[in-house]
């Protein structure tokens, strides 16, 4: 039956980039689809697309409206609020509201198929052992099963197939004789939780007693503590607190690879649902933490950046670890902040943020300088440990082979032989970066990329890293025919292999994206670690930050002195935290730590700045120069990415904008100016930089460029707020 005030026109928003929304009619035969929720429509000739409905009304500019061909939820998936921040973010980053919620949308909810999220039982046994052998005495498969899932259970049927190809169906038979039962989620029945029976230090009270009174409303808190000072302490017990008032917490990490440690951390001190999300669940295990998270069933996410934008039945806080690190930052596609839509999201919602790191960002420890955000200070570690000892060992004196020093090894061997291990960190992976000609000064680049090509040994072949195509070792320089064709500089490969002749009985754990490719790898690796045993871990910035070794008591850096050269403003803030980070992994437990960092320029400016007066006042200093500089966090950027074949092309056209931005007096242009890896799977790449001092201006100078150059032969958008230029 058609009820009185059922409206004829919904607007529904898509993954469009030319309109905000677009208007469907509702025939007769469908109800009102609920505001949030999804619906099936038409798009352009043929195209059956997945669309949110925003609103409704009576009429519409356009005729001849399509109809809406189905509704896909009975409830809605977003809420009033979680609309608003999609709204609001997708005028900060300059995208329709379609592409912003479409950018959030766990894959499985864009499907136009609508299968009905895949649940997932676990089992759990019921009733006494001795009552089931009793009843089961005809029935050994179902005994069987009976008998693993008393032990091992809760778990899924899947994780009984080894016993039983047909587990599923015993479990039903096990149910149905009340011997067993399922539970959409593995409940942890963590009754008592554990309790490490820690007396917080003075820093870690205070700070925890500043979040408690700022627990139920909008606050950003900088929680500022130095490395191994206890921040996840602070979160655990705040998170407990929450969780007495039934709230929810979303917790993000910036890699993966540190889900699993927080996740395990934090879960044995609450008892509560919790649940992990991040790209390398199935699309069906995402959206079912999305409709746990909203049905209120989980208590506390961990989850990486795109877990921002998950919507929960009462959210309390979100908690940004590491929040300095760039992996916050969405590099391609709707390119946002995970971190920034983290405060907005607390605005819109009014409940806290917190913002944790040893190394805070400058833009964010400018607001706190600013009083903009709450400043909690750690400022000792839990070990009461001094920080570990720096040594900048001269690269040019000291001649390395394979990456590290005579003395550096030998640092190496006096640590193993104390029982601790060691991290040498190099953020390069592969054999080595280059292969020249001796003779010619040919080196080895991609045909499609502007990069140097990196010999992997394992593989016998060169790789691109910007594009992953693969190259033949030539045997002869294809510049000059001569045999004198060699690799240059060192990659985690090469000082692995290096290290495991040197000290060929010492585990040699290699973390890489070539080493450790998927989340299992990671946790065997972590395992070999965390075993004690004295090892070797070489390592990416994969494992610069955020994790625990108490046994790692030297760390050795290499080669980082590229960032001395580096055109990039905030190069320095990078390198700074960087150091910090990694060099904090040594000495967490009883041993005192030591870093050694292997450098052309030992007496540079910067580590002097760093090391003599710490990461804060250093920061500090650094604010100081982009204040006079006019640059972020003082002033605004944006760029303009624009990528052709036809470098002429793309060089008129972004000219044209130059053009066009003249008359503007509130910002300045910066090029056309070629991107740190100017041209990428064969399509050249340049940009605008655009820098403002205030971000209205900026803003309404993209909106008019994006109106005035929709130009579809050139491809390009906008990076607000970016964090690199490459
Ligand atoms: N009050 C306390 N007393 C004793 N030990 C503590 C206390 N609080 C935390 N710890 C322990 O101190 C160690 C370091 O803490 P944690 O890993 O939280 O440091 P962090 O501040 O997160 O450092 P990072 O920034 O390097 O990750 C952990 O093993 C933790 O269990
Ligand atoms: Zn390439």
């Amino acid at each position: 039956m058609q009820k009185p005030n059922r409206p004829d026109v919904v607007q529904v928003a898509l993954k469009i980039p030319f309109a905000q929304h677009l208007d469907y009619q509702l025939p007769e035969h469908l109800s009102t689809p609920p505001v949030g929720g999804r619906v099936l429509v038409n798009l352009g000739k043929n195209k059956t697309v997945v669309g949110i409905v925003l609103s409704f009304s009576d009429h519409s500019s356009f005729s001849k409206l399509k109809p809406i061909q189905a509704i896909l939820d009975e409830q809605a998936i977003l809420n009033e609020a979680d609309l608003t921040l999609f709204k609001q973010a997708s005028k900060y980053y300059q995208v329709t509201l379609g592409e912003m919620i479409f950018t959030a949308l766990p894959a499985w909810l864009k499907k136009t198929a609508n299968k009905p999220i895949p649940l997932q039982k676990w089992w759990r046994t019921k009733s006494t052992l001795e009552q089931a052998t009793e009843r089961l005495q005809a029935a050994p498969k179902q005994l069987e099963i009976y008998q693993y899932l008393l032990l091992h259970g809760p778990l899924t049927s899947q994780s009984l197939s080894h016993i039983s190809s047909s587990a599923s169906q015993i479990c039903k038979q096990l149910a149905e004789k009340n011997l067993a039962q399922a539970e959409e989620l593995c409940l942890l029945a963590n009754e008592a939780p554990y309790d490490p029976g820690f007396q917080l230090t003075a820093d870690q009270d205070a700070a925890l007693k500043q979040l408690k009174q700022a627990h139920d409303k909008f606050n950003v808190m900088l929680l500022d503590g130095i490395t191994g000072s206890g921040k996840t302490e602070v979160y655990i017990q705040f998170i407990q607190n929450l969780m007495l008032e039934n709230k929810q917490v979303l917790v993000l990490v910036p890699e993966i690879g540190l889900t699993p440690q927080l996740f395990q951390e934090i879960s044995q001190r609450i008892k509560g649902q919790m649940a992990v999300l991040h790209s390398g669940l199935s699309d069906g295990a995402r959206a079912r933490v999305w409709h746990h998270a909203k049905t209120g069933l989980i208590d506390v996410v961990v989850a990486t950046r795109s877990g921002i934008f998950t919507p929960f039945k009462n959210l309390g806080a979100i908690l940004i670890d590491e929040e300095h690190d760039l992996s916050y930052k969405q590099q391609d596609g709707t390119r946002y902040s995970a971190r920034d839509l983290a405060v907005l999201r607390g605005k819109i919602n009014d409940f806290p943020v917190i913002l944790g790191s040893a190394t805070p960002s400058f833009e964010s420890l400018n607001h706190a300088i600013g009083g903009k955000y709450k400043w909690l200070k750690l400022r000792s570690r839990t070990n009461n440990n001094p920080m570990p000892s720096i040594t900048l060992q001269n690269a040019l004196n000291n001649k390395p082979s394979k990456g590290l020093s005579l003395k550096t090894l030998h640092k190496i061997e006096s640590h193993l032989a104390n029982g601790n291990q060691v991290l040498v960190f190099l953020n390069r992976r592969g054999w080595s970066p280059k292969l020249i000609c001796n003779e010619c000064s040919w080196i080895g680049t991609c045909d499609d990329c502007d990069a140097y090509l990196t010999y992997h040994k394992h593989l016998n072949l060169l790789k691109c890293h910007h594009c992953d195509r693969r190259y033949t070792l030539p045997e002869f320089c294809p510049g000059c025919g001569s045999q004198h064709v060699e690799t240059l500089g060192v990659g985690t490969e090469k000082i692995a292999d290096g290290l495991s002749q040197h000290f060929s009985d010492t585990p040699i754990i290699r973390f890489d994206r070539d080493a450790v490719k998927t989340p299992k790898h990671w946790q065997n690796n972590l395992e070999a670690v965390r075993s004690g045993n004295p090892c070797v871990i070489v390592g990416t910035q994969m494992l610069s930050k955020g994790h625990d070794f108490p046994l790692l008591s030297l760390v050795v850096v290499v080669n980082v002195d590229n960032s001395f050269f580096s055109s990039d403003f905030r190069a320095t803030e990078y390198l700074a935290q960087l150091l910090t980070q990694v060099s904090g992994r040594a000495g967490r437990a009883d041993t005192k730590g030591e870093v050694i960092i292997q450098t052309q320029f030992p007496d540079h400016a910067f580590f002097h700045a760093l090391f003599d007066q710490g990461y804060e006042s250093f920061a500090k200093s650094q604010l100081t120069e982009r204040q006079e500089m006019q640059f972020p966090p003082y002033t605004y950027l944006a760029i303009i990415r624009a990528q052709h074949r036809d470098a002429s092309l793309l060089d008129h056209f972004l000219n044209d904008m130059v053009v066009f931005c003249e008359n503007n007096e509130q910002v300045s242009v910066l090029g056309p100016l070629p991107a740190l890896v100017a041209k990428k799977q064969k399509l050249h790449r340049m940009q605008l930089i655009l820098n403002a001092n205030q971000r209205k201006a900026l803003h309404l100078l993209i909106y008019q460029l994006k109106k005035q150059f929709n130009d579809k032969s050139i491809q390009w958008f906008v990076d607000i707020d970016p964090v690199s230029f490459d």
